[in-house]
């Protein structure tokens, strides 16, 4: 099932909120097909991170991005780039479930009926559906389409907003702590759910849990101070990690 295909190159970038230098030349190949977590102590960087890949910090008015993040050989920050656009492409997912206060199929539908995706609304229909179906949703709400997205339970409202961001066909998902608002069940509901996604995207996660990271990703990036510190393959991180700044925060000794 893997293959391997890089679906976003990041190189020598670096982040800034004012004077404070939150990431620091960083350089990282995102796979298709695969799961990659961004591990790492409180405030080492990881979301901020997350957020240059889709260009989720542009709504941030002290921070700066430099560097380059290629997308299809094409560099995301390009002035002719709609940040809009690649925020279709390249979808997220929150820690905190923030359904729109809308019902659930209008959830799902408003991405593909702002960037014009079907002509019609059987087609719109059979998106709404096949998201919710790839969310594992499907079968919960089936025959209450159209009750309040918000009246569904936590865990339920997650998967509504991976139906949401998976309904724009994105290329990859981001997901910052998706299950820390979440009880035991819906997170390895969630959990099941990522390792079913990456059979079609390129799924990214931030998780402040390492038994997480094991669990869901094949590839781990462990961030220190700014840092990416060590990207390799989950078991060799956890195992045999090759810096001493991993071995110390997976043995627990920092963060
Ligand atoms: N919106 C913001 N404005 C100013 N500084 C920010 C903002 N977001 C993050 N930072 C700073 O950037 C650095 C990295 O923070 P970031 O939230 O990316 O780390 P993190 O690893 O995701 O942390 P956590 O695990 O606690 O969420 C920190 O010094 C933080 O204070």
């Amino acid at each position: 099932m893997t293959t391997e295909t890089t679906k976003m190159t990041a190189r020598s970038v670096q982040v800034f909120y004012g004077d404070n230098h939150a990431i620091k030349d960083v350089d990282v190949d995102i796979l298709d097909n695969t799961v990659t977590a961004f591990i790492g102590p409180s405030g080492c960087g990881k979301s901020t991170f997350l957020r240059c890949l889709n260009r989720m910090n542009d709504t941030i008015d002290i921070c700066r991005v430099q560097g380059e993040i290629l997308m299809q050989g094409e560099n995301i920050y390009d002035p002719r780039v709609d940040p809009v656009q690649l925020r279709a492409k390249v979808g997220m997912v929150f820690q905190k479930p923030n359904p729109f206060p809308k019902s659930i199929y209008d959830n799902v539908a408003y991405g593909p009926k702002i960037h014009g995706l079907t002509r019609s609304k059987a087609e719109l229909d059979e998106v709404v559906e096949k998201s919710l179906r790839r969310a594992a949703l499907w079968a919960e709400v089936k025959d209450r389409l159209h009750a309040p997205g918000t009246g569904l339970s936590g865990g339920q409202q997650q998967r509504l907003c991976i139906a949401r961001a998976i309904a724009t066909n994105p290329e990859v998902l981001l997901m910052d702590e998706p299950c820390s608002a979440l009880d035991p069940i819906a997170t390895a509901q969630v959990e099941e759910l990522i390792d079913e996604l990456r059979t079609q995207f390129a799924v990214v996660i931030v998780t402040h849990s390492m038994q997480q990271a094991a669990r869901v990703s094949q590839r781990t990036a462990f961030f220190h101070l700014g840092n990416l510190v060590e990207y390799g393959e989950t078991g060799q991180i956890f195992t045999t990690p090759r810096d001493p700044r991993t071995e110390s925060y997976i043995t627990g000794r920092i963060g």
